[in-house]
C-alpha cells in the first residue's frame, strides 16, 4: 500500500510541465545568482585593492545591473510556474474528488460526517498548494544552487570547500530528525482542525434545534474550546518550525563564521588574495540561503501527506458498480419494466440483512406503492434501484418492451427523497437542478405537471424568487410538489417518490397524490408509503415484512 508521502509524489504527475518549467527557470536563475556574486566581488576588490575608478568599472556594473534584472525575471517567472503548477493539481483533484464521491455508494459516505468532508474537500485540497507551489521547486533548489556553489568554490579554494561540504549535509539531517516529531504534531493538529469544521458545521445546521432546547449557550463554549485546541496545536506547530530555522541559521552562521575566520587568518599570513577570499564569503550564505527556504516551506510537505491521508480515505470510498451490461446501448428506447432479481440488501455489520431474496417487477404505466411499517427496508429498497446502495447479492436490470436489457436506463430515472434537499436558490435555479439547460417553458410544463405552477406564479417574483435553503420560505405541501417538478423536469422513465404525502395535511396530500397519478402514463413510478390514500390509488401494491417483499393480493386490499 503507498503511503501518505507515495501519494504526494503522485501527485506531480498532474502539473509536470509546469513543475519542470519552474525547475528550469529556478536553476537558471540561481546560475545567473552565481555569475552576479563573481561580477560584484571583482568590481569591490577592483574599487578597494587594484586601483581602479567607478569610469573603469562602468562595463562590469552594466553586466551587473543587467544579470541583476535577468535573475528577478527569472525568479518571477519561476514563481509564477510553480504557483500554476499549484492550482492545477488542486483544481484537477478537487473536481477528481468531488466526480468519484457523485459515483460513491451514498451510504458509506453518509457514514462519514459532512463536516469532515467538507473540511477534506477545502482545507485539505487547499494544503496541497503550498506542497507543490512551493516545497517541490525549495527541494530541487536546495540540491541545484548548493552543487553550483560547491563547484565554484572547489575552483577558489580547497579549506572553504571542506568546511561547506561537511556542514551542509547536516542541516538536512537534523530537520529529518526534527520533522519526524513534527508530523505526529501536524496529525494532531488536522485532527483538531476536522472537529472545528465538523463541530461548526453541525452547530449551524442544528441552530434552531440548540435554541429551542436552550443549548446555545454551551454549543458556543464547545465551538470556542475547539477553536482553542486548535489554537494551541497551531503553536505546537510553530514552535517546531522555530526551532528547526533556529537549528538551521546556528550551523549556516557556524560554517561562514569559521570560514571567515580560516580566510582571515590566512589573509593576514598572505596566504589567500582578497577577491577570492570576499567571493567565498558571498558565496557562502547563497550557499545555506535554498536550505533555509526550504525549511521555511518544510511544513508544507508534512501538512500535506496528513491532508493527501484524508483525501485518500475519501478516494478509496467504494464506487456504486454499474449494474447492467449490454451489447446495444441505445438511449431511445424506454424502459419498459424494472426487474429484481434475489436482490439481499443490507448495511455495515450491524444491519447486515435488511432484506433477503427479493425478487420483483415494476411495470411501466403502472403506480407501484410499496408499503411496510416503519424501518422495514423501503428506503433501502429504492436507493438500491436508484444505484446508490450496492446490494450484496443479486440485481436490478431495467428492460425495454422486447425484453432487452437497457444500458443507461439509470440516467432518465428520477428521485423524490423523504427528505427533498433544496439548495440556496431561486425557483429556477433549484428546478434546473434537474436539467440545467432547460428553459422557461420546459419549467413551466414541469411545474404544471407537478401541480407547483399555481404557487409559484403567486411567489413576489415567480421562478425568479429566492427560496432560502430546504425551502424556507415554502409550506411542506409546496417543497414536495417543487421536488416532484425537479424529478420531472428530466422526463424520467421510472420515478420514485420516498413517502411524497407523509405528513401533508389532507388538502395538500391530495393535490401530490392527483400529482403523482398524472405522471404515471408512460412511466415506471414506485412510490413508498403509509399513507392509506396512495395504498387505495396503487395498481400494485407490494409488502415488505420479515426482511422480503410480496405482493399485496387483492382480497387483501378489500379485506384491509
Ligand atoms: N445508512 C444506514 N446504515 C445502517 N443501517 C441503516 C442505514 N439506513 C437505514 N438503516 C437501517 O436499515 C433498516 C431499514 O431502513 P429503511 O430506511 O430502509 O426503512 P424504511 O422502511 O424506509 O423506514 P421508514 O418508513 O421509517 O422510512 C432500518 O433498520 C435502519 O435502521
Amino acid at each position: 500500500m503507498q503511503t501518505g508521502h507515495g501519494k504526494l509524489k503522485g501527485l506531480t504527475s498532474r502539473a509536470r510541465l509546469w513543475l519542470g518549467v519552474a525547475l528550469s527557470l529556478g536553476s537558471a536563475s540561481a546560475a545567473l545568482l552565481v555569475l552576479q556574486l563573481f561580477v560584484f566581488g571583482g568590481i569591490v576588490d577592483d574599487l578597494t585593492f587594484r586601483g581602479r575608478g567607478f569610469h573603469d568599472e562602468v562595463g562590469q556594473i552594466e553586466w551587473l545591473v543587467l544579470l541583476l534584472t535577468g535573475r528577478a525575471v527569472l525568479v518571477w517567472l519561476a514563481d509564477m510556474a510553480s504557483a500554476t503548477a499549484g492550482m492545477k493539481v488542486t483544481t484537477t483533484l478537487r473536481a477528481d474528488v468531488l466526480g468519484h464521491l457523485l459515483r460513491t455508494d451514498s451510504v458509506s459516505l453518509a457514514h462519514r460526517g459532512a463536516g469532515e468532508t467538507v473540511t477534506t474537500m477545502v482545507d485539505g485540497i487547499d494544503a496541497l498548494e503550498p506542497y507543490i507551489a512551493q516545497y517541490l521547486p525549495k527541494a530541487a533548489m536546495m540540491v541545484v544552487l548548493p552543487l553550483m556553489i560547491l563547484a565554484c568554490v572547489a575552483g577558489l579554494d580547497g579549506w572553504s570547500l571542506l568546511i561547506l561540504a561537511c556542514t551542509g549535509p547536516l542541516i538536512p539531517l537534523f530537520m529529518a530528525l526534527v520533522g519526524y516529531r513534527a508530523q505526529a504534531i501536524m496529525d494532531r493538529q488536522w485532527t483538531r482542525l476536522l472537529l472545528l469544521g465538523s463541530g461548526f458545521l453541525d452547530f449551524v445546521q442544528g441552530l434552531t434545534t440548540l435554541r429551542l432546547f436552550g443549548h446555545a449557550r454551551q454549543a458556543v463554549d464547545v465551538v470556542a474550546t475547539m477553536a482553542d485546541d486548535y489554537r494551541r496545536s497551531t503553536l505546537s506547530v510553530m514552535r517546531i518550525a522555530f526551532l528547526t530555522s533556529a537549528t538551521l541559521e546556528f550551523f549556516a552562521s557556524l560554517s561562514i563564521a569559521l570560514i571567515a575566520v580560516v580566510f582571515g587568518s590566512r589573509l593576514l599570513a598572505g596566504h589567500a588574495d582578497f577577491r577570492t577570499a570576499f567571493l567565498v564569503l558571498l558565496l557562502a550564505p547563497e550557499y545555506f540561503m535554498p536550505l533555509r527556504a526550504f525549511s521555511a516551506s518544510y511544513h508544507a510537505r508534512q501538512n500535506a501527506t496528513v491532508a493527501m491521508e484524508r483525501i485518500d480515505a475519501l478516494l478509496i470510498l467504494p464506487e456504486t458498480p454499474k449494474r447492467v451490461t449490454a451489447a446495444e446501448h441505445d438511449s431511445n428506447r424506454p424502459a419498459a419494466c424494472l426487474v429484481c432479481d434475489d436482490l439481499s440488501l443490507g448495511y455495515d455489520s450491524t444491519n447486515p440483512a435488511v432484506l433477503t431474496h427479493v425478487s420483483c417487477r415494476f411495470a411501466r404505466d403502472e403506480l407501484t406503492v410499496v408499503i411496510g411499517e416503519s424501518g422495514a427496508g423501503k428506503t433501502t429498497l429504492m436507493r438500491t434501484l436508484l444505484g446508490l446502495h450496492t446490494p450484496v447479492t443479486g440485481s436490478v436490470r431495467a428492460l425495454d418492451a422486447q425484453g432487452q436489457p437497457i444500458d443507461d436506463a439509470w440516467s432518465r430515472m428520477g428521485w423524490v427523497p423523504q427528505r427533498p434537499c433544496l439548495p440556496y436558490g431561486t425557483v429556477a435555479e433549484i428546478l434546473r437542478l434537474g436539467a440545467p439547460e432547460a428553459d422557461i417553458a420546459s419549467l413551466r410544463a414541469a411545474a404544471l405537471e407537478a401541480d407547483a405552477l399555481s404557487f409559484i406564479e403567486k411567489l413576489p417574483n415567480g421562478f425568479e424568487t429566492l427560496i432560502g435553503e430546504h425551502g424556507a420560505r415554502l409550506s411542506g405541501g409546496q417543497v414536495r410538489r417543487l421536488a416532484l417538478a425537479r424529478a420531472l423536469i428530466r422526463k424520467p422513465d421510472i420515478l420514485f417518490l420516498d413517502e411524497p404525502t407523509a405528513s401533508l395535511d389532507p388538502d395538500s396530500e391530495k393535490r401530490v397524490t392527483d400529482a403523482i397519478r398524472r405522471c404515471v402514463q408512460g412511466r415506471i413510478v414506485i412510490v413508498s408509503t403509509h399513507r392509506q390514500r396512495l395504498m387505495k390509488d396503487a395498481d400494485h401494491l407490494l409488502l415488505i415484512d420479515g426482511g422480503t417483499i410480496r405482493t399485496v393480493t387483492c382480497d387483501e386490499r378489500v379485506a384491509a
